[in-house]
């Protein structure tokens, strides 16, 4: 039996962020991911940002009303009291923590309302870096009619052509995170189903941070 770690004398439980383009799949493919590391025994916490607590209802109330640096505010100030609210300590309690939505996200759609890239950055330096941070990509035509088929939550899709700008925006947003240190995992999510999505996250976990679990219990007694 294996459980997720960051490295075998840890305790935590790994974080993973998911984001990409809206309706490219994030949902969707959290619930199959959930369900995937259910069944091998761990435990999944999901979580979505904008948050449900004060500061990111705030955020989602005020996405049609306010813009540009008060809103890439909003949405940084909630993810820093998401994380020490609700992240934070279930990763502490050994939980795997699947996040729709995080710092991607933030240095993507405040672009949108034409916020400087280093600005957005500046505000999101300091947040916890996921162990994972997962980006879907796809054709943009085929994202644009998923969003369609869907349906618009909010002006950033609403906007002409946005299902274009993201996939750019994001592929911008990437590299600033790889040069950041972190590990980002693209996928193209153009034509696979969502489960084999899934799997293909899964499999990666597994091999990067499955550790036995007889090791975590040996950490514990230290
Ligand atoms: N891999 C996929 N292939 C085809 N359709 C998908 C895929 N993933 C999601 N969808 C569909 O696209 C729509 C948006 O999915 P959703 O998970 O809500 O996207 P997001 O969370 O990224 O906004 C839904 O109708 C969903 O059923
Ligand atoms: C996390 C985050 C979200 N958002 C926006 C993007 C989405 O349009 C909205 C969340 O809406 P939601 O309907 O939950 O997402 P989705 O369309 O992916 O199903 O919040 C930001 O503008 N900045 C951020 O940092």
């Amino acid at each position: 039996m294996t459980r997720l770690r960051p490295s075998s004398d840890h305790q935590r439980g790994l974080f993973i962020s998911i984001d990409g383009p809206s309706s490219a799949g994030k949902s969707t493919i959290l619930a199959h991911l959930s369900q995937l590391l259910i069944a091998d025994g761990e435990q999944v916490h999901t979580t979505a940002e904008p948050s449900t607590g004060p500061i990111g209802t705030l955020a989602r109330n005020l996405t049609e009303t306010v813009s540009g640096p008060a809103l890439a505010c909003l949405y940084s100030a909630d993810r820093y009291h998401h994380l020490e609210s609700e992240i934070r300590p279930r990763l502490e309690a050994g939980e795997t923590v699947l996040c729709d939505r995080y710092v991607p996200s933030g240095l993507v759609m405040q672009r949108f309302d034409g916020v400087d890239p280093a600005f957005l950055w500046s505000l999101n330096a300091h947040a916890d870096r996921p162990d994972l941070a997962v980006v879907l990509e796809a054709d943009p035509q085929t994202i644009a009619a998923r969003l369609e088929s869907r349906g618009a939550h909010n002006r950033f899709q609403l906007a002409p052509g946005s299902s274009h700008a993201e996939s750019r925006f994001y592929r911008q947003a990437c590299a600033r995170l790889v040069q950041a240190g972190y590990d980002v995992l693209r996928i193209d999510c153009t034509t696979m189903a969502p489960d084999q999505l899934a799997q293909i996250i899964r499999d990666r976990l597994q091999a990067f941070f499955a550790v036995p679990e007889l090791e975590t219990t040996d950490a514990r007694t230290w």
